[in-house]
C-alpha cells in the first residue's frame, strides 16, 4: 500500500528550526527602546511644561505693587547673607550703636538695599528692632525712610532690618566726615533742611496716630542719590498718644484699640521667603491700646517663630515683652542735664589722677560712702552730683565746685605738657586731649576767667557758659559717640544706659526726666539746622585756645552771635553762593526752635511754613535780639 508507505510530507526540519519567529512576535521588541525613549521624552516635556506652567502661574499670582501687603516683609536670613556676600566688610556702609549696616544686592532683581545686622540680646537693640517694624507700615512720606523688611536668625541670635539703600549715606557722613562737595551748594543744604522739616511735619501732623521721632540727628538723616533727605532710625520713636493710652490701659478698659500687628499673609514675593505685614489699624477711640506683635517676637525670648507678643498691659518687671513701656523708664536714673559731661570729665581726670585721690575726693563728699553697693559708673556720677550739692551747701566758697575739675584737669595736663615740651623742645598752643579735640592751656584758661568776670556774661561760670544749651545728659548708651556732639570718644559716659536721645540734640526738658513730646523733636531739629548751616558739630573745640573754646558749643555760639547781631557769621565758609536771606531765616528758625520753654517753640507745621515762605519769617526771641546800642560808654572805653 504505497499510499500507506508514502512518507508523510515532511517539512524540512531545518526550515522549521531556523525559520525566523513570526513577525508579529519580534517587531515590538525592536521598537521597545525608541518607544520607551519617546515616552520618557514626552513625560519630561510634560513635566517641564507643567513646571513652567506652575512657575508662570505662580509668578502671575505674585501680588502686584498695588496689592502688595505693606512693609515690612520677611526675608530669609540666607537670602540676605547671600546678598551681602556673607556680610563682607567691603560692603559695610557704616556702624551704629547696635550693629553694622551693609550694602546688599538681591540676585534676581538686582535691587540694592541696606541691611542692618544687629546682635540679639540687648534690650535696647530689640526695642529698636520692634519699634522699626511696628512703625514701618504707617510711614509713607518722601522724607521718611522706614524699614522695608526684616529677618532673624535664631541660631546665631541675629536680627536684621532691611532698608532702601541711600546712595549718599547719612548727613553725618556727607556733611561732617566726607565733606561732600555737593553740600557746598547752598540750595542743597536748604533743600535738606526743608526735607527734614517736612518729614517731621508728616510724623507730627499727618501720621495717625502721630509719631514722635525722639532721636533727630545727622546720622539718622539719610540722603538719596539726589541728596533728598529722609529721616530714618525709628528705634526711639513713640506714638504721641502712647502716654494717654498707657494710663487707659492701666485703667483696664479694652474697647476701642490701636492695633499694631504683624501677621503672616502667606503670600509670596520674589526674593522673600514669606511676607509679613505690619500695619496700623487705628480705631478713633483712644481709650485703650492693645499692641500685638506677632512674628516679630523678641529674639532673646526665642520667639522668632511667631509667638505673639502682647503688650496690652504694662507688666512691671516683665521681659522684653513690655519693651514699649520700658522706653519711658529708660532715663529714670538719668540725673541732671550736665551729668554726662561731668562724668566724662570725671573719667578724664581719673585717668590723670591717682585713683586714691579720686576716691578720696568722692568720699569726702559723703555721698559714695553711704552707698557702697553701687556700680562704679554710678559712683562717678555721684561724685559729680555731690560737687554740685557741696556748692549749694557752701555758697560762700570762693570757687564754685564745678570749676574745680577744670583747673585741676588743666593744671595736670599743663604739667604733662611742660614735661613733654621739655622732652621734645617744641612749643604747642594747645593740649590735645583726644580725637583732635583741644583744650586750652591753663594760663589761657585763667586769663579767660579773669577777663570773663568783667565781661557781660558777668557771674556765670565759664563751664556754665560752655555748657549752655548743651542739652542731653547722657549718651545713647550704645557705645556710639560719633554723632553725639563730639565729646571725645574716650569718655566713660558712653556706658550710661539712657535711651533718651543723643547728647547735644536731645531737648533739655526730656534729658532731665520730662516727657517726650513733639517739641523735643522741634528742639533737636533746631540743633540739626544749626549744624547744617554751620557745617560743624554741635560741640567741638579745635585750633587756637580761647576763641575756639568760646565757639565750642554751637548753640551758645549762635545765641551769642544773635545778641551781637552777627548771625551770618555762623554760616559755613565753604558754602558757595549763600542766599543770605534764607540763611538768616534758617538760623532764626533754629534759635526759635531751641527755646528752653517747649511751649515757645513752633510746631513743625509752622517751621515748614516759615522755611517755605508761607509764613512770616520768625522774630528772634527777645532775649536774643541784638541789644540796642548803649547810651553809656562801656567800662572798657572809659578805661581807655
Ligand atoms: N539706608 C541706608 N543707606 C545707606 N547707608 C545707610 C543706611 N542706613 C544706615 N546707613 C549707614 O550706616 C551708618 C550706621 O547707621 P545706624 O542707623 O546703624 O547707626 P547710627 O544712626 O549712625 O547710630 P545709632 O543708630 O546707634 O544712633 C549710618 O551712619 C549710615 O552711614
Amino acid at each position: 500500500m504505497p499510499s500507506l508507505h508514502t512518507p508523510p510530507p515532511s517539512s524540512p526540519p531545518s526550515v522549521l528550526t531556523i525559520s525566523p519567529a513570526p513577525s508579529s512576535f519580534h517587531h515590538p521588541r525592536r521598537l521597545a527602546f525608541p518607544l520607551a525613549g519617546g515616552v520618557a521624552a514626552a513625560f519630561s516635556l510634560l513635566l517641564a511644561l507643567t513646571l513652567c506652567f506652575r512657575k508662570l502661574t505662580r509668578k502671575r499670582t505674585v501680588p502686584s505693587p498695588s496689592s502688595d501687603p505693606p512693609p515690612p516683609h520677611r526675608f530669609s536670613y540666607s537670602s540676605l547673607r547671600r546678598a551681602t556676600s556673607s556680610f563682607s566688610p567691603s560692603l559695610r556702609l557704616g556702624q551704629g550703636g547696635f550693629g553694622s549696616v551693609y550694602r546688599a544686592t538681591l540676585p534676581k532683581t538686582n535691587q540694592n538695599l541696606a541691611v542692618k545686622l544687629m546682635d540679639a540680646g540687648s534690650l535696647q537693640g530689640e526695642r529698636e528692632f520692634q519699634n522699626e517694624l511696628l512703625l514701618a507700615g504707617n510711614l509713607s512720606s518722601g522724607h521718611l525712610l522706614p524699614v522695608i523688611g526684616f529677618s532673624s536668625d535664631r541660631k546665631r541670635r541675629r536680627m536684621l532690618l532691611v532698608y532702601e539703600l541711600m546712595a549718599n549715606g547719612s548727613l553725618q557722613d556727607c556733611l561732617l566726615q566726607r565733606k561732600s562737595k555737593e553740600l557746598r551748594e547752598w540750595h542743597r543744604r536748604f533743600a535738606i533742611a526743608v526735607g527734614i522739616a517736612k518729614g517731621l511735619e508728616y510724623l507730627h501732623h499727618y501720621c495717625n496716630p502721630p509719631v514722635i521721632h525722639g532721636d533727630i540727628k545727622p546720622s539718622n538723616i539719610l540722603l538719596d542719590e539726589n541728596f533728598v533727605a529722609k529721616i530714618g532710625d525709628f528705634g526711639l520713636a513713640r506714638l504721641k498718644s502712647e502716654e494717654q493710652c498707657e494710663i487707659n490701659v492701666q485703667e483696664n478698659v479694652i474697647e476701642g484699640k490701636i492695633e499694631c500687628k504683624a501677621e503672616d499673609t502667606g503670600s509670596v514675593i520674589e526674593d522673600t521667603e514669606s511676607v509679613t505685614t505690619a500695619g496700623f489699624d487705628v480705631d478713633q477711640s483712644p481709650e485703650s491700646v492693645v499692641i500685638n506683635v506677632a512674628d516679630v517676637a523678641s529674639p532673646s525670648e526665642g520667639n522668632f517663630d511667631g509667638a505673639s507678643v502682647d503688650s496690652g498691659k504694662q507688666k512691671k518687671g516683665g521681659s522684653g515683652r513690655d519693651w514699649w513701656w520700658k522706653q519711658d523708664n529708660g532715663g529714670a536714673e538719668s540725673g541732671r542735664v550736665k551729668d554726662y559731661v561731668m562724668e566724662w570729665i570725671g573719667s578724664e581726670i581719673k585717668k590723670e589722677r591717682p585713683k586714691s585721690e579720686w576716691v578720696e575726693a568722692a568720699s569726702s563728699s559723703g555721698q559714695i560712702g553711704k552707698k557702697p553697693g553701687r556700680k562704679k559708673t554710678k559712683k562717678r556720677l555721684d561724685w559729680w552730683v555731690s560737687l554740685d550739692e557741696e556748692k549749694d551747701v557752701k555758697k560762700e566758697k570762693r570757687r564754685p565746685a564745678r570749676e574745680w575739675w577744670k583747673e585741676e584737669y588743666c593744671e595736670e595736663l599743663a604739667r604733662k605738657q611742660k614735661k613733654k615740651k621739655k622732652k621734645q623742645g617744641e612749643a604747642s598752643d594747645a593740649v590735645d586731649v583726644s580725637d583732635g579735640i583741644y583744650w586750652p592751656r591753663d594760663e589761657d584758661l585763667y586769663v579767660d576767667r579773669k577777663k570773663k568776670r568783667s565781661r557781660s556774661r558777668g557771674s556765670r561760670g565759664s563751664v556754665d557758659w560752655w555748657l549752655d544749651g548743651l542739652s542731653g545728659e547722657l549718651w545713647r548708651g550704645r557705645g556710639n559717640s560719633h554723632d553725639s556732639g563730639e565729646l571725645p570718644k574716650s569718655g566713660g559716659a558712653s556706658s550710661t544706659p539712657s535711651m533718651r536721645g543723643t547728647v547735644c540734640y536731645v531737648a533739655p526738658e526730656y534729658s532731665s526726666g520730662g516727657d517726650l513730646s513733639e517739641k523735643c523733636d522741634v528742639y533737636s531739629f533746631g540743633v540739626l539746622l544749626l549744624v547744617l548751616i554751620a557745617g560743624r558739630r554741635p560741640l567741638k573745640v579745635t585750633g587756637s585756645p580761647m576763641s575756639e573754646f568760646q565757639r565750642a558749643n554751637l548753640v551758645s555760639w549762635a545765641r551769642h552771635l544773635a545778641r551781637a547781631g552777627k548771625l551770618l557769621d555762623l554760616v559755613d565758609k565753604s558754602i558757595q553762593s549763600v542766599n543770605r536771606d534764607q540763611a538768616l531765616m534758617c538760623i532764626t528758625v533754629a534759635l526759635v526752635c531751641l527755646q528752653k520753654a517747649p511751649a515757645l517753640r513752633p510746631s513743625m507745621k509752622e517751621v515748614v511754613a516759615m522755611l517755605s515762605g508761607d509764613l512770616e519769617p520768625p522774630q528772634l526771641p527777645v532775649e536774643l535780639s541784638p541789644s540796642p546800642p548803649s547810651r553809656f560808654p562801656s567800662k572798657l572805653k572809659r578805661v581807655r
